[in-house]
């Protein structure tokens, strides 16, 4: 997608006190109708999803495989929403340029995935994308402040990663707070997501704990309608 529209999408909706005007929805691709996947896509946009959330899983840092960047060309003519690309994969450094390559807007590695997480975000903006840190429900903020200054993301992992559907687990929002005052504090420009276990109930207390971008899948998808559920999640900010 066009650069000026990425920042358009991305960065203008956060204001000078750090905090976005409205929530964000990333509609998780992975509680899709594989067999229909390009008309799932289609059918969020419609009801005014922001980001298209795609998780890649690689069978070794999950217990469970995905994608890869072939799927993401095939759907990247179906939309022009922000494809956030989220890499539950070892060593993701290895596959970066395919990812962006793909037609990737946002690619977010995980801090747990990589012995040098400063030198695949700059792998990543050098591959001409945003670049996210994400980190699971056993990893504190702590781990990812020396790089907080270089992203644009920092996704926040509110169930463990490799599956659609588990429980959400609250205790992950004091890292949302955390992160929310620290942007504050150093002027950080990252949004901050949540990933995992989202639904019109817990979009709430994500949103009162600082997330700017909710990420949603079978919330989303065992809908026959998609604008109810997006736009229930949107309501959590009102
Ligand atoms: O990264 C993920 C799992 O690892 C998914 O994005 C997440 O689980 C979304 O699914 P749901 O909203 O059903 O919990
Ligand atoms: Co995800």
């Amino acid at each position: 997608m066009m650069k000026s529209l990425i920042e358009n999408q991305f960065i203008k909706k956060i204001n000078k006190s750090g905090e976005n005007n409205m929530v964000k929805i990333a509609p998780s691709i992975l509680s899709a109708d594989f067999s229909k996947l390009g008309e799932d896509v289609k059918r969020v946009d419609k009801a005014g999803a922001d980001y298209i959330h795609i998780d890649v899983m690689d069978g070794q840092f999950v217990p469970n495989i995905t994608f890869g960047p072939a799927l993401i060309s095939s759907i990247r003519p179906v939309t022009d929403l922000v494809f956030d690309v989220h890499l539950m994969m070892v060593e993701p450094e290895r596959f970066i340029e395919e990812f962006a390559e793909a037609g990737s807007d946002i690619i977010t590695v995980h801090a747990e995935s990589t012995k040098h997480l400063h030198r695949v975000i700059q792998q990543i903006k050098a591959s001409g994308v945003k670049a996210g840190v994400v980190i699971n429900p056993g990893t504190p903020v702590e781990m990812i402040k020396p790089v907080l200054s270089m992203v644009d993301l920092v996704l926040v992992m509110t169930v463990n990663p490799g599956f659609g559907g588990q429980k959400f687990i609250t205790e992950c929002l004091d890292k949302v707070t955390e992160l929310a005052e620290l942007r504050k504090e150093k002027q950080y420009i990252y949004e901050i997501e949540v990933d995992g276990g989202v639904d019109d109930e817990t979009a709430k207390e994500c949103v009162a704990a600082g997330a700017d971008v909710l990420v949603a899948g079978s919330y989303v998808y065992k809908y026959d309608d998609v604008s109810t559920p997006i736009n229930k999640l949107k309501e959590a900010k009102k």
